[in-house]
């Protein structure tokens, strides 16, 4: 049977990667993504901007909309510190198995929870389920249509503190003009897009950073 482009992917990490070495993930995944198939991970340049909101944050708990292959969950997830924890949800279970693969092959499986199922569902469990009290940062990198009713279910729930921020990637290119109207004009955030390109390519894209008022 025919393999996918998320089996193709980790085919290249298994074949070009160090393991236990997550930095060489990343490169042999943009090394795939530029040279052999395109594929949806935040990418090399816009992933520059990823780690230094992650560095400066330094953030105790993250929690991650979108799994796909993993690619933004190993990049986080190694500049985290030692008892910080990383929740990535996931709800196609063929994504979710590659990205799992991708994570053990970066040795970074004690940093990070992979959860199987929908945004919606388990963001109103993150209290009682994993025993997380406040977000530190959520990185957004799901459907654009859920940016808008995912934050408005993270104020909702009580997850966001006075400065906890959300990044959320291709707020130009798909675009998310919803939710980007929304952290622009309300009052309870602080918003910053930090312009860049769409993975792989030169057309526009860029990051938005937004931090929590309280
Ligand atoms: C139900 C809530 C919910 N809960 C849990 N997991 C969820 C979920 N909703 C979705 N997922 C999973 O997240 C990932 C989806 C990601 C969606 N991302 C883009 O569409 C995208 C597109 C381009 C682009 C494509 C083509 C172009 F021409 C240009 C740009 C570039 C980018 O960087 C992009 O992120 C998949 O793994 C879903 O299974
Ligand atoms: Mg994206």
């Amino acid at each position: 049977t025919q393999s996918t482009r998320p089996q193709r992917l980790l085919g290249a990490v298994q074949k070009n990667a160090t393991r236990g070495d997550p930095r060489s993930v990343v490169k042999a995944i943009d090394e795939f993504c530029r040279h052999k198939e395109w594929a949806m991970n935040v990418g090399d340049e816009k992933g520059c901007i990823l780690d230094s909101v992650v560095s400066e944050l330094n953030p105790a708990t993250v929690l991650e909309l979108g799994t796909y292959c993993g690619y933004s969950t190993v990049r986080i997830a190694s500049l985290l510190p030692p008892h910080a924890k990383l929740i990535t949800l996931e709800f196609n279970p063929d994504y979710a198995k590659i990205a799992c693969q991708v994570i053990a092959w970066a040795g970074l499986e004690d940093k990070i929870q992979l959860v199987e199922g929908s945004s919606a569902e388990w963001i109103p469990k993150m209290k009682e389920h994993f025993g997380v009290k406040m977000l530190d940062l959520v990185f957004m990198d799901h459907w654009k249509d859920d940016y808008l009713p995912d934050t408005k279910l993270l104020e909702d729930c009580g997850l966001l503190r006075k400065g906890s921020v959300l990044l959320a990637d291709n707020v130009i290119c798909p675009g998310s003009p919803d939710y980007l109207k929304y952290v622009r004009r309300s009052p309870r955030y602080k918003s910053q897009y930090f312009r860049s390109h769409l993975e792989y390519t030169k057309a526009e894209d860029g990051l938005e950073k937004s931090v929590f008022l309280g």
